[in-house]
């Protein structure tokens, strides 16, 4: 792939996905480009992964053939308004920002600017990721097609409708913290049992990987797995029953619509 791949901001989930995309082996180090606001973080990105990096945002707008942009929602008017003039000529502009609409996004350019938002999460890191996108009209098939190579290399793709993009945050971009919370909580657990602290999340967290990997691979319905597991009068369910009166589920519905509502906040109109 001899394209130049950009990013504008360098943070946590730029360095997960630069950091996914160079273990896939899909991109080499020279052909990734960051810009971000602090030098410190230019010099720890350009440490770790050995890409290029400069303080110019512009720099990095005109070299690249798709062009990150993984800064704050609040960030993208001013980032927009610097680049707006200097933007390689077709290039497919990636946002990977919570709430920020495609057509916020094309009004700093003139007609024909390709466009496509995601939701990406940071197990992209460590080739788990899940991104949902969407794409303009002003994105190619075989446009599109590379952009989903590139998030493939480090995870799974589902491709939305944009009016789904504001649903994602809260299932998966945003989830993963509350699954470390999960598994937190259950190696507090482990240590109250006397379980060592490295034990009990080694424990805690290949549960909930072979769970995920039960309802991926065997295509069951979760209830159904969750049924296999509660033997009857035994200890599986007494724990299932103090969940639901504890309003476990009720409790993530309720975090998933917090999640959801500051989203689109944050996107601003
Ligand atoms: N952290 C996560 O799990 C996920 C984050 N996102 C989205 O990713 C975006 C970034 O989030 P994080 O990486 O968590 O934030 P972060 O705070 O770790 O990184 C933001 C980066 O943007 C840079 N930046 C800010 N303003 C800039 C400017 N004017 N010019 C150049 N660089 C600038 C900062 O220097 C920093 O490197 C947000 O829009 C967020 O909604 C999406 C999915 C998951
Ligand atoms: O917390 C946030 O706003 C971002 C969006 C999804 C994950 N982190």
């Amino acid at each position: 792939m001899k394209q130049t791949i950009g990013f504008i901001g360098c943070g946590k989930m730029a360095q997960a996905m630069i950091g996914g995309m160079l273990n896939s082996g899909l991109v080499a180090p020279q052909q990734i480009m960051a810009s971000a606001r602090s030098e410190k973080t230019l010099e720890y990105v350009k440490g770790k992964f050995n890409i290029l990096t400069t303080e110019s945002n512009v720099s990095v707008a005109r070299e690249s053939d798709v062009l990150f942009l993984a800064i704050q929602p609040y960030g993208h008017e001013d980032v927009l308004t610097e680049i707006a003039e200097h933007l390689k000529a077709n290039a497919v502009i990636v946002t990977i920002a919570a709430g920020v609409k495609i057509e916020k996004v094309a009004s700093f350019f003139a007609s024909g600017v390709k466009v496509v938002r995601t939701m990406p999460n940071t197990p992209s890191l460590v080739g788990a990721g899940m991104t949902a996108m969407s794409a303009n009209s002003e994105v190619t098939r075989e446009e599109l097609q590379n952009v989903i190579t590139l998030f493939k290399s480090f995870g799974e793709v589902e491709l939305l409708p944009e009016s789904q993009i504001d649903a994602i945050p809260a299932i998966s971009g945003s989830s993963p913290a509350y699954v470390y919370m999960f598994i937190e909580a259950l190696a507090d657990g482990g240590v109250r049992q006397g379980l060592s602290r490295s034990q009990s999340y080694r424990l805690a967290a290949q549960a909930v990987l072979g769970a995920a990997k039960m309802v991926l691979e065997t295509g069951k319905h979760p209830g159904e797995l969750k049924d296999q597991v509660t033997s009857p009068g035994g200890a599986t369910i007494a724990a299932v029953a103090t969940l639901e009166e504890e309003g476990m589920r009720s409790a993530v519905l309720k975090a998933m619509e917090s999640c959801t509502n500051r989203a689109k906040e944050l996107g601003g109109k």
